[in-house]
């Protein structure tokens, strides 16, 4: 599709054309009631880009400016009522098989005033989260029954609670640094929206351990399943037996977990702080024990794994720290690295271009990174800019883009044979 159409006649032929062949692509046709997820296949992925890039076009040209601008002023409404939703527990309460339930009964079992709730699903509804099928009476709808699933209703959780908590703050943190990042992660929106001069790590590990359990919980859905490093990492389907991952702040070993399940050959030890870790041991299925170990270990003090053919796993790490801090953490690993031993950070790699075709979860995920941390999703020129700043012997080997979206894994090694000192003389 031309980056520039602004035609009705030619987006709407767009959206005919990409649907048919989206369609032709999917198993069953995509339904608003609530249903299994489908993940899309690999065929259908460049239509489905074609047809929300076409539709958001056609939104825009046919509400015209004002509905437009004011509608985004006004976007915060919107996770305003998915917030309400969540504390009123609405989702929990209707039923799940896609049957309705009457505003009355949804009262009664909520506690939540029968117009409250009216008012909330008034937008929602608006937006099929949630369907009246009669008068009166609400079911699911496929986005709707998200909000109670494992993993994504605490990615819910997280976005409407901290997230957005700390967003209205964010232009007054950086105003007070002429409108660029400040460089440290505890003078970030997050810290002035709960009033602390922590950084959100540091807060959820000793102030709100419960925020803690549900930011471990959302990071299992966090970035798309299935994960890249079991579907598009390929070296690992010829990794030898015993070769080590350490997933370095794996959190609670969700993505180590699906890599020993399809890897049997791979060793995986998850490193992340204490309580997580602790949290991550209790949820370890039996028959994984053998493979999957973790360790506590804090990044920032240094790497213990070394030895050949080592693979260090950074998923979602490096996303989350100003490039100083980066440097630090990359640099403790490079250490510990030898020629065979690879580091693979697994992330956004962020389109140079802008507009319509981007994709829409990233450029969310790099506003969300700049509220939270200070911190930024980074084009494929600035990971390999940040990688020469901290250590001059990190080389990308090689990068491996997702299909689904706009991540990929950035294979790193070290160059061999090749000395610091001398690489700085050059
Ligand atoms: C955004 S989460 C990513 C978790 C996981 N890698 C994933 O992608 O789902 C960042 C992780 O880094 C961990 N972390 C933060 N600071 C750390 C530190 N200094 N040392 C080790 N882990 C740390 C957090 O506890 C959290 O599990």
């Amino acid at each position: 599709m031309a980056a520039k159409t602004e035609d009705l006649t030619e987006l709407s032929n767009i959206i005919s054309t990409s649907a048919k062949n989206y369609l032709s692509h999917v198993p069953t046709p995509p339904t608003l009631r609530p249903a299994p997820l489908v993940l899309v296949a690999d065929e259908a992925i460049e239509a489905r880009e074609k047809l929300l890039q076409a539709c958001r076009k056609v939104i825009s040209l046919v509400e015209g400016p004002i509905e437009t601008i004011i509608g985004m002023a006004g976007a915060f409404y919107e996770t305003t009522a998915l917030k309400l939703a969540c504390d009123m527990k609405l989702a929990d309460n209707v039923p799940l098989d896609g049957s309705p339930i009457a505003l009355a009964e949804l009262a009664s079992k909520t506690g939540a005033p029968e117009e409250t709730i009216l008012r909330v699903m008034r937008l929602l509804t608006f937006k099929c989260v949630f369907v009246e099928t009669a008068p009166g009476y609400f079911a699911h709808t496929c986005g709707s029954a998200a909000i109670g699933a494992p993993g994504i209703g605490d990615l819910v959780g997280h976005r409407v609670g901290e997230g957005f908590a700390s967003g209205p703050h964010t232009s007054d943190v950086l105003r007070e640094n002429n409108f660029a990042a400040p460089e440290d992660s505890r003078k970030s929106a997050f810290s002035r929206a709960f009033n602390t001069n922590k950084g959100f790590f540091e807060y959820i590990y000793t102030d709100d351990k419960s925020m803690g359990t549900r930011f471990g919980q959302a990071m299992t859905a966090a970035s798309g399943i299935p994960f890249n490093l079991v579907t598009i990492y390929e070296p690992l389907l010829s990794t030898p037996k015993g070769r080590i991952l350490v997933d370095v702040g794996g959190g609670i070993g969700h993505v180590a977990i699906a890599a020993a399940q399809k890897y049997p050959n791979l060793k995986c030890v998850v490193q992340d702080m204490g309580t997580v870790v602790g949290e991550g041991r209790d949820r370890l299925p039996e028959e994984l024990k053998d493979r999957v170990e973790f360790q506590e270990n804090d990044f920032f003090k240094g790497q213990p794994i070394g030895g050949p053919g080592v693979y260090y796993y950074l998923k979602h790490i490096l996303h989350d720290h100003p490039d100083p801090v980066c440097k630090q953490i990359l640099s403790r690993i490079a250490n510990a690295m030898d020629s065979s031993s690879r580091i693979l950070i697994d992330e956004c790699i962020m389109d140079e271009r802008v507009g319509p075709e981007g994709d829409r979860m990233a450029i969310m995920k790099d506003l969300h990174m700049l509220a939270m941390f200070n911190d930024k999703e980074r084009t494929e020129a600035q990971w390999a800019a940040l990688l020469k700043s901290a250590d001059e012997r990190l080389v990308v080997e090689r990068v491996w883009r997702a299909k689904k979206d706009n991540t990929g894994i950035i294979e790193v090694r070290l160059a061999s044979g090749v000395h610091r000192a001398i690489l700085a003389k050059l």
